[in-house]
């Protein structure tokens, strides 16, 4: 069986890439398995876990990076956020597509160990427009508001190591323009040919 496509959705916090991720499969135009990753940081109001995150201690969080358990994970703002290996592995393994939201340093991590994976930037469409939507989401302090914006300029610089950039200006195009690649990327010849391998191996003689 073909294994599914590994789809690393990343960019600045508060870019939108909840939003449009929640765009995308509500209106999903074939069927993705989001990947639930794990966090330190506290349950914010209406947050359920299990769902947005899987919420843990700080020690349980080291434990699993220690045992190898996290494809990638990065210190964000003060807490830790990771992506459990094991659902990754095994959702890929039955040929699902997983889609991982995740922080610009994660997803180099993932760039390296999983360079066959579609690699997306969410961008904002200006920094004034960035910080707009931060603060507008109240869920924030002024402090955590600068630093988020901080790291906000230095993984804008990385964009150039992804393999496609969005511009979230509307919710429904950028949504639109994430299910185009990944419709596409479906395409490239290096998994098509994967089905054809197969296939000739079946009817060899
Ligand atoms: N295209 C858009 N136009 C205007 N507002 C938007 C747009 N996309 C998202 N927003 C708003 O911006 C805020 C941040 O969005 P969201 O929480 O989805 O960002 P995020 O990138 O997932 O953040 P984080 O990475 O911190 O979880 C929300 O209030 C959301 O409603
Ligand atoms: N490297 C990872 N980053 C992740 C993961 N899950 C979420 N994130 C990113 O962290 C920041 C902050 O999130 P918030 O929910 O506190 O606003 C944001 O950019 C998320 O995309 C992960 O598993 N690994």
């Amino acid at each position: 069986m073909t294994r599914g496509l590994l789809i690393v959705f990343s960019g600045p916090s508060g870019v939108g890439k909840g939003t449009v991720r929640k765009e995308i499969f509500d209106t999903p135009s074939h069927s993705f398995e989001y990947s639930v990753s794990a966090t330190t940081r506290a349950k914010r109001e209406g947050e359920v876990d299990g769902v947005d995150y899987h919420f843990i201690s700080r020690e349980e969080f080291e434990k699993m990076i220690e045992n190898g358990e996290m494809l990638e994970y990065a210190e964000y703002v003060g807490n830790y956020y990771g992506t459990p290996l094991k659902y990754v592995n095994e959702t890929l393994d039955k040929g699902k597509d997983v889609f991982l939201e995740i922080e610009v340093k994660g997803a180099l991590q993932v760039k390296e160990k999983a360079p066959d994976g579609v690699f997306i930037f969410l961008t904002p469409p200006d920094l004034a427009e960035l910080r707009k939507r931060i603060t507008g989401r109240g869920t924030d302090s002024p402090e955590v508001i600068e630093q988020r914006m901080q790291t906000a300029r230095e993984e804008i610089e990385m964009m150039s190591l992804y393999d496609y950039a969005v511009v979230n200006d509307e919710v429904h195009h950028a949504a639109e323009r994430v299910k185009n690649i990944i419709k596409s990327e479906h395409f490239r010849v290096n998994r098509v040919i994967g089905k054809y391998k197969e296939m000739l191996e079946e009817f060899s003689v």
